[in-house]
């Protein structure tokens, strides 16, 4: 099957269906026999001018003309021959080449027509348009610090005058209306985390840094999709939590506000120079009190080993590591520059230097998948893992949340997967928080990647619930960027065994314990009333405590 062909049926799909993303429906099927990049790139472009490519093909009559077209097929054939610098990618014999050049001036006037029509003077003005429109439609995200102030406080300071609209669509479309002249004074209130604002993606960000509410830490400019994590995670407000990999402290502060100030969490962060920031962003969102930053290395944490005593009564941790941050770019859109967002904080960590990262250009997709080959991503996925597996180690943790910034399967589904076929997760109970588990975001429709699933050797049953119970977001209506997060917890009556096992290895300590105290007692006291010492195997504590009294009792005796 040809390029075109496989080209018209994702094309078809793709439009037919209400979610989901492109480049999804393009990696994720093994049957396609065309060079995926080259797919997905004809697909994207040709979606992208689908309005006025149709309007071409009725016009110049092109499905009479040539019976052996359709509609579907004719789309991406058009489109390549009337917008792409190379046109077809077919020899020019073949049977749908030779169809579609036949009529190539015909069809050249016809868009030329179907320009003007639009009101564009040029073609170049054209592109431009559909460039911009197709840009990743990523919302401002204003999250309230419930800390500092409240949402309401917000909606009448801040937003004051503004209008509020019922959904994420209505607010892009509202925002690009341009006869509308307060098309930027409008917000969504979010109905999957509390406290949570979006502004229209063209709404400067520059408006809200400069606000004194920003100033304060009384908000925050938090992507949505930053936001899941700490609300799936939602522990109660005198828990013990962890932020396993905190910097620059979005999340930590959100748990924060979550727990009402109220819990204890232990923020770790590897980096210096980072740690310091998250300190700062700590401190501006009034977490000092229940914020515990420290600058060290997550992975070297021990609390199995009797070390970190202070991590032992940990129910709840966050992991959000390191990743190749391949969803902060777009999903389908070529050329767009990359969105210069407020979650600037959740892009792939390099050691920084001070001052601003360098902006630089999205690169096609094409050229995406050239630089993210697994050889890049698995050393990450590695290290995500064992971070993953080393939070799952912890003797009383019942909820974690992993969460990357990366659309790839290598970092989100497969290091889901990994972990939950490891011996501890399957030693200590460790499944997925099910959809129906998940609260306000059993709503969210995107979900896992079923296929990821397909090769683990479990039910079908468990497959879908676990591709069900991991979240995805992918730029687009949901005005997030690339997203993915996963719920763990343990099964309760694996974890009421487990704490019975330890209540009772703690009671059989304090009975050994008791048990020498009474033995160093009777020990005691015939060294004090210098009776035949009693029989205690020598090198044991209490012989050597024995010892020490002996000496203290003689050189006391001595000093008499
Ligand atoms: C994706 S960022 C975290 C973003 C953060 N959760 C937020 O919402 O603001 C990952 C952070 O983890 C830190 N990190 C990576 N490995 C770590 C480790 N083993 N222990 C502690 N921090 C680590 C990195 O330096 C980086 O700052």
């Amino acid at each position: 099957m040809s390029l075109y062909h496989e080209a018209s049926q994702i094309i078809t799909t793709f439009s037919n269906s209400k979610s989901g993303s492109l480049k999804a429906l393009i990696y994720q099927n093994d049957a396609l026999k065309s060079p995926k990049p080259n797919l997905y790139a004809v697909c994207s472009e040709s979606l992208k001018h689908q309005e006025i490519i149709n309007e071409i093909i009725t016009r110049s009559g092109l499905l009479k003309l040539e019976r052996k077209l359709t509609q579907a097929l004719a789309v991406p054939l058009v489109h390549d021959q009337l917008f792409n610098p190379r046109g077809i990618s077919l020899p020019v014999s073949h049977p749908l080449k030779a169809a579609i050049l036949k009529h190539k001036t015909r069809l050249a006037s016809e868009l030329t027509l179907a320009r003007v029509r639009r009101g564009f003077p040029t073609l170049a003005a054209y592109l431009t348009s559909i460039r911009v429109a197709s840009a990743p439609q990523n919302c401002r995200w204003v999250r309230v610090n419930t800390l500092k102030t409240t949402l309401d406080n917000v909606l009448s300071t801040l937003l004051a005058n503004f209008t509020p609209v019922s959904s994420i669509p209505e607010l892009i479309k509202q925002s690009q209306d341009p006869e509308n002249k307060n098309a930027h004074k409008i917000y969504h209130l979010d109905p999957h985390i509390p406290n949570l604002i979006a502004l229209p993606p063209t709404y400067k960000t520059s408006l809200l840094t400069s606000h004194p509410l920003y100033a304060s830490g009384a908000i925050i400019l938090q992507d949505k999709a930053s936001c899941l994590p700490a609300h799936l995670l939602y522990p109660p407000p005198n828990a013990t939590i962890i932020d396993a990999t905190a910097a620059p402290g979005n999340k930590t502060t959100h748990l924060a506000a979550i727990t009402e100030g109220k819990a204890t969490i232990f923020a770790y962060e590897r980096d210096k120079f980072r740690s310091n920031i998250l300190r700062s962003m700590v401190s501006r969102a009034g977490g000092d009190k229940c914020i515990d930053v420290r600058n060290l290395d997550f992975l070297s944490t021990k609390p199995w080993e009797g070390a970190d005593e202070e991590l032992e009564p940990v129910t709840h941790i966050l992991l959000d590591p390191s990743c190749s941050g391949s969803g902060i770019v777009s999903r389908v859109e070529v050329d767009t520059p990359a969105p210069t967002t407020n979650s600037k904080d959740d892009r792939p960590v390099k050691r920084q230097k001070k001052g601003p990262a360098p902006k630089e250009p999205t690169p096609p997709p094409e050229e995406q998948e050239e630089t993210t080959p697994e050889d890049r991503l698995l050393p990450l996925s590695t290290f995500q893992l064992h971070s993953l597996l080393h939070s799952m180690s912890f003797p009383n943790v019942q909820k974690i949340t992993y969460s990357t910034c990366s659309v790839h399967a290598l970092e989100n589904e497969q290091v889901v997967l990994k972990a939950l076929q490891s011996p501890i997760a399957i030693e200590r109970g460790w499944r997925i928080l099910r959809r129906e588990e998940q609260g306000s975001l059993k709503d969210w429709t995107e979900r896992g990647w079923l296929k990821e699933f397909k090769e683990s050797g479990w039910s079908e049953e468990r497959q879908k619930e676990t591709a069900e119970g991991v979240i995805r977001c992918t730029p687009g209506s949901g005005g997030t960027i690339g997203f993915f997060v996963a719920g763990f917890v343990r099964d309760v009556k694996e974890i009421e065994e487990g704490l019975r096992k330890e209540r009772g290895g703690k009671t059989q300590k304090r009975e050994q314990k008791q048990e020498e105290k009474v033995e160093d007692e009777k020990v005691a006291e015939v060294v004090n009333s210098e009776e035949t010492p009693v029989d205690v195997p020598a090198g044991s504590s209490n012989s050597k405590k024995r010892k020490r009294k002996k000496k203290k009792t003689k050189g006391v005796s001595d000093e008499a």
